[in-house]
């Protein structure tokens, strides 16, 4: 069994389902005055200290959310709504074309509800937006921007943003960045306080903790609108009783995810490179994705493309040898769509189609390369053969 595919997400670190299991038995609900909800209250905000830590924040910046997904919708709707009501000119959102669905089909959502223009920022050919073209776009009118959300680093080619000096161009213009960070947290420094962000996301599934929560970095200088109404909690822009279990885990994983982060990157690198090593030769036309220079990409992160493969017969071929990995582009009834980000890189449609990503974690070990490299081959010939027929 070789699992390879950390970035769809993570098994659960041991210390994180000691805390998850420690909490499921506790009565209380964290908005409740009597003792048992003081008690969740106390787990929450230990919980929420620590990630601050983990993240360079402070505590009253961490919006605890049922993850990745919800972060995200916060950060982009609640922005630009906040924004535009303050000032009707605003409608235009700056996003990158290689962000998660998460981000790009919310920023798409406003653009058909709510009258926003979409201006989707140049990339170069590993999907980087570089400070300058943010800077042109902005000047085309400084004052009909909204917000920005361009992502820390990318899920499937694993491109690392340049986000400090994308956040200081935002910052020459006073408007609101968002990052997506789910994929760099635990890889690289995320500071989020030296980032120069006004809003980060983070998703605990993706660092050993938990499905379903996440978290909201948000500054003192911007309020989003919420998009979840009810009994106010965190800071009235996230309303919903808190997952105490899920919280208190999230913070053990975020707070090792922080202090091994160093030993881990250096670790999984190393692997990373052996496993590269090895796919391309067995297959010597298969094509690296990402940029090979050096922190241009994430550590765990090994793309490739397999001429004249499908990506989806080659997931199952090595699928059925026990590697799992996934092919990076979604399927759409049946048809495999060529991923987004890769046309936006400006790869060929037809190349794009065979592509897989091998996402290392903590699990990874030598033997999950010797078992790809033993299975790839064969594998791109088989997939080829079918592909002919
Ligand atoms: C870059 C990125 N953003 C957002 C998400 C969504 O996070 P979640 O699964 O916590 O909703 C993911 C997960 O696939 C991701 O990789």
């Amino acid at each position: 069994m070789a699992y390879l595919d950390h970035a769809a997400t993570t098994p659960m670190l041991p210390e994180a389902i000691a805390a998850m299991t420690a909490q499921l038995a506790a009565t209380g609900n964290a908005s409740s005055l009597h003792a048992a909800g003081r008690r969740a209250r106390r787990t929450v905000e230990e919980s929420r200290e620590a990630l601050a830590d983990a993240l360079g924040a402070r505590p009253s910046e961490v919006v605890l959310t049922s993850g990745g997904t919800e972060a995200d919708n916060l950060a982009v709707k609640g922005l630009y709504w906040a924004r535009r009501d303050a000032d009707p000119r605003r409608t235009r959102v700056l996003a990158s074309p290689v962000e998660h669905h998460a981000v790009l089909d919310a920023v798409d959502w406003l653009a058909e509800h709510e009258g926003a223009t979409v201006d989707l920022l140049p990339v170069d050919a590993y999907g980087r937006v570089h400070p300058e073209a943010l800077r042109e776009a902005i000047l085309r009118d400084p004052d009909d921007v909204a917000m920005i959300t361009v992502m820390w680093a990318n899920n499937e080619i694993g491109t690392i943003m340049p986000v400090r000096e994308l956040a200081a161009v935002a910052r020459e213009f006073d408007v609101p960045m968002h990052a997506d960070a789910v994929q760099a947290f635990g890889q690289l420094e995320v500071d989020f306080a030296r980032s120069g962000l006004a809003a980060m996301t983070v998703s605990a599934h993706k660092i050993g903790g938990p499905f379903g929560i996440g978290a909201l970095l948000l500054g003192r200088e911007y309020t989003p609108v919420p998009v979840l109404h009810g009994g106010g909690q965190e800071r009235h822009v996230r309303s919903g009783t808190l997952d105490v279990p899920a919280v208190a885990s999230f913070a053990v994983a975020g707070r090792l995810a922080a202090e091994r982060r160093e030993e881990y990157a250096h670790r999984i690198g190393s692997l990373r490179d052996e496993l590269a090593a090895a796919v391309l030769s067995a297959v010597p036309d298969a094509l690296l994705g990402g940029d090979p220079a050096p922190g241009g990409r994430l550590p765990a992160n090994a793309h490739f493309t397999f001429p004249g493969c499908e990506g989806d017969s080659l997931l199952l071929l090595l699928d059925a040898q026990g590697i799992e990995c996934s092919t990076g582009s979604a399927c759409t009834a049946g048809v495999a769509q060529p991923s987004h980000v890769l046309l936006a890189t400006g790869t060929d449609p037809d190349l794009a189609r065979g592509t897989l990503r091998f996402s290392l974690g903590h699990t990874s070990t030598e033997q999950d390369v010797e078992d790809v490299a033993r299975a790839i081959g064969p594998a791109v010939r088989r997939a080829r053969t079918a592909g002919l027929s």
